[in-house]
């Protein structure tokens, strides 16, 4: 089987300026992988640059094996990618209930109505289903970016920062939820992070990135060793 998602030698360019550099990333199937670098290292372009908002300038984006060159970012969440973007973007001005109609748009599988599942993992949403997303928490409005990107049964969930303006007991509990997911549905996840508990909480293995390339790759032994991922993080 091949890898759910294979970037081999992608680099991508703002204007004239290259971002991105020859980055060569795998993650198999059900693996949570993380991708860690400080402020401006690149991860949000990577991000970009897999849904399919950025173009590579080089290299191949491979999504099950399949080459995604030329396909659009709709395309691609119709295909299994379920992406939430740094700053959540939920429709403030939609319910909780609107917010994940909208993500049901892209289930492929009429018959897997992943509903109930996301209020399962997040009771706060079932709690407030009527609410509208702009008046609550950035941890619940998280919660409900996320939820959004999974009523829509997507193989791979790709996160940006998901710890960001969201307080810390609250990240802790949304990584957690995140680990069930991924153990129970099997959803397979990348994630990138600059948060250290975010990334020992969540990741199975990281690849640690700086000025745009992939500088390591790091287990999960040495993952729990602080000091040694530290460097590469605003910490
Ligand atoms: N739309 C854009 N146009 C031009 N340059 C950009 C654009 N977006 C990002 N950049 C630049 O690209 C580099 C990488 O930015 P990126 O947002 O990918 O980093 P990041 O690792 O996600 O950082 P952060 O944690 O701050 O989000 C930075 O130097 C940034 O200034």
């Amino acid at each position: 089987m091949p890898p759910v998602l294979d970037c081999e030698g992608v680099s991508a360019a703002y204007d004239s300026t290259l971002v991105l550099r020859d980055v060569d990333l795998t993650v198999e199937d059900g693996e949570i992988v993380g991708v860690m670098g400080k402020n401006g290292a690149g991860k949000s372009t990577l991000m970009k640059t897999i849904i399919g908002l950025l173009e590579p300038a080089s290299g191949v984006v491979r999504y099950e094996g399949t080459d995604l060159a030329g396909t659009t970012a709709d395309e691609r969440a119709n295909a299994g990618i379920g992406y939430i973007p740094q700053g959540r973007d939920v429709f403030p001005d939609l319910t909780v209930e609107e917010n994940l109609l909208v993500g049901e748009g892209v289930n492929r599988d009429r018959e897997r109505d992943l509903y109930d599942a996301v209020y399962d993992y997040f009771p706060i949403l079932d709690e407030r289903r009527t609410q509208k997303a702009g008046t609550m928490s950035g941890g619940q409005q998280q919660m409900l970016a996320i939820g959004r990107a999974l009523v829509g049964n997507p193989d791979l969930l790709l996160l940006d920062e998901h710890s960001e303006g969201v307080q810390p007991s609250i990240v802790e509990e949304i990584s957690e939820n995140l680990r069930e997911l991924n153990a129970e549905l099997g959803t397979t996840v990348l994630f990138v992070e600059q948060n250290l508990g975010a990334i020992q909480d969540m990741a199975d293995r990281c690849y640690a990135m700086e000025r745009g390339r992939i500088v390591d790759e790091v287990g999960p032994e040495e993952l729990q060793d602080e000091d040694a991922i530290a460097s590469y993080l605003a910490v």
